[in-house]
């Protein structure tokens, strides 16, 4: 299911517009990269998606019921649970059997190139690992719409290109991801670019 943003626009209060004018469509089976200098609005913009905040003009269209997903930019976990907890507890929540939540979470382990790590505790990993376990968990739970916000913010060079590496890996058919980030190498891994500096007012 699509979300079809409809001559959105915003400002706080009277400030300044940040964007205008945005008319897109964003299609299942696509990760979009939110690029735009600090300050361009990519933060607001997660929120608009989120329906956090309303537009000040135009519309963001949702299916009804469209379930949304959030991967915060510092990865969060239970200390002393294991990786494969992470990413098998959201499967178990929305009603799987334990032998099939525990295939499907170790796929995604492998898919996001941690299953090495599946029985260390969350504590134990590096920012990068867990940054990637974010990302496994958020699609496990296979949200309408993923939205994740500066995944490489946090970590260094090296560290990041672990992440950009599977970032594209986020498509999956039934979900529209959106990434907002400002680094060129997680911008690289999207499958779509929706740069902020096109609807700048
Ligand atoms: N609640 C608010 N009230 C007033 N101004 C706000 C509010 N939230 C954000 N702004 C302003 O709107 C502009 C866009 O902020 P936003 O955080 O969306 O940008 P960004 O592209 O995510 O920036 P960064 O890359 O630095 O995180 C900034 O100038 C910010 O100060």
């Amino acid at each position: 299911m699509s979300v079809t943003l409809t001559g959105v626009g915003h400002r706080f209060g009277n400030g300044p517009w940040l964007f205008r004018e945005v008319a897109t469509a964003l299609d299942p089976g696509h990760v979009y990269a939110l690029t735009g200098p600090s300050g361009s609005g990519k933060s607001t913009m997660l929120g608009l998606l989120a329906g956090w905040m309303e537009p000040s003009e135009g519309t963001v269209g949702r299916a009804a019921g469209l379930r949304i997903g959030w991967v915060p930019q510092n990865p969060h976990g239970v200390a002393r649970r294991t990786v494969i907890d992470h990413v098998e507890l959201p499967l178990l929540a929305a009603g799987a059997a334990a032998d099939k939540a525990y295939d499907e979470a170790m796929e995604l382990l492998e898919r996001f190139q941690i299953p090495h790590l599946a029985a260390q505790q969350f504590r134990s990993i590096s920012g990068g690992e867990a940054q990637r376990l974010m990302l496994a968990r958020g699609i496990a739970a296979k949200p309408g719409l993923l939205l994740v916000d500066e995944p490489t913010a946090q970590l260094d060079r090296r560290t990041a290109a672990t992440v950009d590496a599977v970032i594209g890996r986020l498509a999956e058919s039934g979900t529209v991801v959106v990434v907002a980030t400002h680094d060129a190498q997680t911008r690289d891994g999207c499958t779509d670019v929706l740069n902020l500096e096109d609807w700048a007012a």
